[in-house]
């Protein structure tokens, strides 16, 4: 019996429980479709993804097994597919966006049409959205009382890796034809390097994190230049480490005394907080949560002077700048990196969180439909459990707090230093040349005043208020 196992955001082969069930259920054949919502992707998320797919193709084929791969609508796919090879089941991982639900649920009553066994399961996170209510069956807003109600949940054991037979595969397309990484150009090769693809990788960062960083995570988490934080938000974002996985040596931590480790099961709970949010509100990326923030004087122009110098990072504002270099030339960026350039964006700049969102989107290879909308949200003041809009960070102060030394700056901007760093240097050859930026020009002066900026956000701040 032929059971196919339907890649989509988990390429691994660890605590998989859909792998595991059609393993159980058959010889396996592992498929994955690029559909309309790999081809949606930004430019780096959409090349990550190749990465970590060619990655596991070749894992698999290790093994001696095969994935194929097809283009096109998983709803005529997937049953097509599973006629042509005469399968008897069809198991996949969930996943929660609108889009990817919708799909499914056709997907899932065409096959159940056919005769065909069609089975979601858990794995890309702790807590599956609609488990976690409120006393009055609602779901959560406010990220300290699901905290609270998630914390003592016992999280089964992770599951191993299961013996597969693997199914002789039909036609396949090749991964090089679909060209994932067609809008990277010359960034491509400048981002791989940062990259830590696959599941080994990401195994290997967490007890790295476990190891040396759990300890002193609370305190140092927010420093960018530290390599405190486990990186692990690129390897969630493909399913290359399961978050079971994470939570379990996160508590490991906690029991070995690791000071830190709370603060981590806590930050990666905010993650599971944001699926909660846009399960319950699929309008999330596009949408503000609150009301009243429709008419607020936020512009949309994504093509703006200002827009155009924050994207490019050359503001004139060292924080900002370095961070906006650091996503361009590793795919992600410093979380507390991530709050002021958001900040800024959204109040020193006065422009819409959604405009910032989708850069992120084509910018980030931790790129996540969920962290992503909440964190836009969330530091624009108009998103669940936001913080206020009044709440501004000066990114000069952020400097003088988180950088003190200058070393962040300095690893990003090569301007006006003697010996720029390698890392400096390599946003000039990441970046389109029809930029015309030179590590030999001149660092731009301020496009705002930080003063002047933070005076207009709160001007028009009162004035909705009013
Ligand atoms: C404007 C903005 C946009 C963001 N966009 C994304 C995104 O596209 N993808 C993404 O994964 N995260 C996003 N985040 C959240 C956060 O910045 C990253 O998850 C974090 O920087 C990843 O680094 P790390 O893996 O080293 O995290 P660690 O500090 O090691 O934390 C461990 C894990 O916890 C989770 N986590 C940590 N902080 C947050 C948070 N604030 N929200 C949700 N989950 C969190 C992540 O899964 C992370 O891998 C965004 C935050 C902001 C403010």
């Amino acid at each position: 019996m032929t059971a196919i196992w339907w890649i989509r955001r988990d390429f691994r082969l660890c605590d998989n429980p859909a792998l595991v069930a059609a393993a159980l259920a058959g010889d396996v054949l592992p498929v994955f479709i690029r559909d309309e919502t790999v081809d949606a992707l930004g430019a780096a998320p959409k090349w990550r993804m190749g990465l970590g797919l060619a990655h596991l193709m070749e894992r698999i084929e290790a093994t001696g097994g095969r994935v194929v791969l097809r283009a096109g609508d998983a709803r005529v796919i997937i049953p097509a597919l599973a006629r042509e090879v005469g399968a008897t089941c069809v198991h996949w991982a969930r996943l929660y966006d609108k889009d990817a639900i919708a799909r499914d649920t056709e997907v899932k009553s065409t096959l159940k049409s056919m005769g065909i066994d069609a089975h979601s399961h858990g794995g890309h996170l702790l807590f599956e959205p609609w488990t976690v209510a409120t006393k009055t069956g609602g779901y959560y807003k406010v990220y300290s009382p699901f905290w609270r109600a998630v914390k003592e949940t016992d999280i089964a054991p992770c599951l191993s890796a299961p013996k597969v037979r693997w199914a002789e595969a039909p036609q396949s397309d090749a991964l090089a034809d679909w060209a994932l990484g067609a809008q990277m150009r010359r960034g491509a090769a400048i981002v791989e390097p940062h990259c830590h693809v696959g599941e080994a990788a990401a195994m290997a960062r967490l007890e790295t994190f476990v190891a040396a960083h759990a300890d002193v995570y609370q305190e140092r988490r927010d420093f960018p230049s530290e390599p405190v934080c486990s990186g692990l938000s690129e390897n969630l974002t493909y399913g290359e480490i399961s978050p079971r996985t994470i939570w379990h040596a996160g508590m490991g931590a906690l029991k070995a005394g690791a000071r830190g480790a709370e603060h981590f099961l806590k930050e990666v709970t905010w993650r599971e907080f944001a699926y909660h949010l846009l399960y319950n509100e699929p309008e999330l990326a596009h949408k503000n949560h609150r009301e009243g923030w429709d008419t607020f004087a936020w512009s949309e122009d994504a093509d703006s002077a200002d827009v155009t110098a924050w994207k490019q990072g050359r503001t004139g504002i060292r924080f900002v700048d370095a961070a906006m270099r650091e996503m361009y030339v590793t795919g992600t960026m410093h979380n507390r990196a991530r709050m002021i350039v958001a900040s800024y964006l959204t109040k020193h700049l006065m422009v819409h969180w959604r405009v910032g969102r989708a850069w992120f989107e084509a910018c980030l290879i931790d790129w996540d439909p969920a962290a992503n909308a909440m964190g836009w949200q969330w530091v624009a003041g108009c998103g669940p459990d936001a913080s206020p809009y009044f709440r501004i960070f000066n990114p000069d102060g952020q400097l003088e707090k988180f950088d003190k030394e200058g070393v962040y700056v300095r690893r990003w901007i090569a301007e006006g230093q003697r010996a720029p760093s390698s890392t400096a240097l390599s946003y000039f050859e990441a970046v389109p040349k029809a930029w015309g930026v030179s590590a030999q020009g001149l660092y731009p002066k301020p496009i705002i005043d930080l003063k002047v900026g933070r005076e207009r956000a709160l001007a028009a701040y009162s004035e909705r208020n009013a």
